[in-house]
């Protein structure tokens, strides 16, 4: 099938939402009610918007800094984080062409992290990181850590508001995150486009949706992420572009939501283009946080009204995630299972 076309980005379909005033005061009714009613609009129609938090801005130049400075190293010295080395815990480096999000290999390159902890147990993807040395110094550990107690407020401000606006019929979601969110942090580098390189089936990241909640996203100004999105004539599929919009992250819904709201809540399909990308010096970065549910809350669907409902029918990829019964840990094993299928059958795998 030929490829949709690409559309520039409207701000009709991506709104940027200020929620500085959410996070500053919680509780604040007010922040509350305007921010929940935007975001439960923007969740219904694209399920793509922007949030303007106040993040530190040197905290995410320092990130990036040290980001470049650990992509430009050789994959030998990269390697001396490699994913492998962390077993169960799914932290640390991965070479460019081991990740399969969409069944073929992406172009980027990045690093694992999850919540720093001395975890020794069976649990899946719980552990301590592993931090990169370069020169005899750690890199990249303060900025991250910073950056996700910073990104898991934001997370837990987001569901409260959109809970709160959902109405009696979210009181259970609560559960699903505010005692032990699944977090997951990750940085990603991909490499600039090569001409000689001319497969325009290749991606940054493949067409994919997202397995959780919410996916908060800092990507640098190079561009290259797209959304999939109905053609305005509805009789087929249009790719729109995301752009950079300074002093913003983006955000964007997974599978475990849209299950949550009987597909009221969209998990948008979207990639990163190899391809027809803007040819950089330096690689492309990007920065998604994943803010999840915990890994045992069950895949229940909210109890609403039969005319609340609106039924995921036609997704991308055939699945109805609403049709998935057991819990969020399994959910997400499944997916592992598919995107690193080497190393999930060697070190993940927690049931034959
Ligand atoms: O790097 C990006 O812009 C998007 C990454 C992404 O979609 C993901 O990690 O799920
Ligand atoms: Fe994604």
């Amino acid at each position: 099938m030929a490829d949709p076309s690409t559309t520039a980005c409207t701000s009709s379909l991506f709104p940027v939402i200020d929620i500085r005033e959410l996070l500053l005061r919680d509780g604040d009714a007010k922040a509350l009610r305007e921010c929940g009613e935007q975001l439960v609009k923007a969740c219904e129609n694209t399920g793509f918007f922007y949030v303007r938090t106040g993040v530190r801005p040197g905290l995410i130049e320092s990130l990036s800094d040290a980001a470049h400075k650990f992509f430009a190293l050789s994959t030998e010295e990269k390697e001396t984080i490699k994913m492998a080395k962390s077993g169960k815990s799914w932290r640390g480096f991965f070479k460019v062409g081991d990740e399969l999000t969409s069944g073929k290999a992406d172009q980027k390159e990045g690093i694992y992290f999850g919540r720093e902890e001395n975890y020794s147990g069976e649990m899946p993807l719980r552990g301590p990181n592993l931090w990169p040395e370069v020169e005899g110094r750690v890199l990249l550990k303060d900025d991250v850590l910073e950056y996700m107690d910073f990104m898991r407020l934001v997370g837990l401000r987001l569901m409260g508001a959109i809970s709160k606006a959902l109405g009696a019929g979210a009181a259970c979601l609560d559960a699903h995150f505010a005692e032990n969110p699944t977090e997951l942090f990750r940085i990603f580098s991909y490499p600039s486009p090569r001409k000689e390189e001319g497969d325009a089936e290749v991606f940054g990241v493949g067409e994919h949706t997202d397995y959780g909640f919410l996916t908060l996203l800092y990507q640098d100004q190079t561009g290259g992420l797209q959304v999939k999105i109905p053609s305005e004539d509805r009789s087929g599929f249009q790719w729109i572009e995301v752009p950079f919009i300074p002093g913003t992250h983006v955000v964007n819904l997974g599978d475990a939501l849209e299950h949550y709201t009987h597909g009221r809540f969209k998990a948008t399909p979207h990639r990163v283009i190899y391809h027809g990308r803007r040819a950089t010096k330096k690689p492309r970065l990007s920065f998604p946080y994943f803010f999840d549910p915990c890994w045992g809350a069950p895949m229940t669907p909210m109890p609403l009204d039969e005319e609340g409902r609106s039924r995921t029918s036609g997704r991308w990829d055939g699945a109805d995630p609403t049709q998935f019964e057991g819990i969020y840990g399994d959910y997400l094993q499944r997916k592992i299972s598919r995107v690193f299928p080497q190393l999930f059958a060697q070190a993940i795998r927690t049931t034959s």
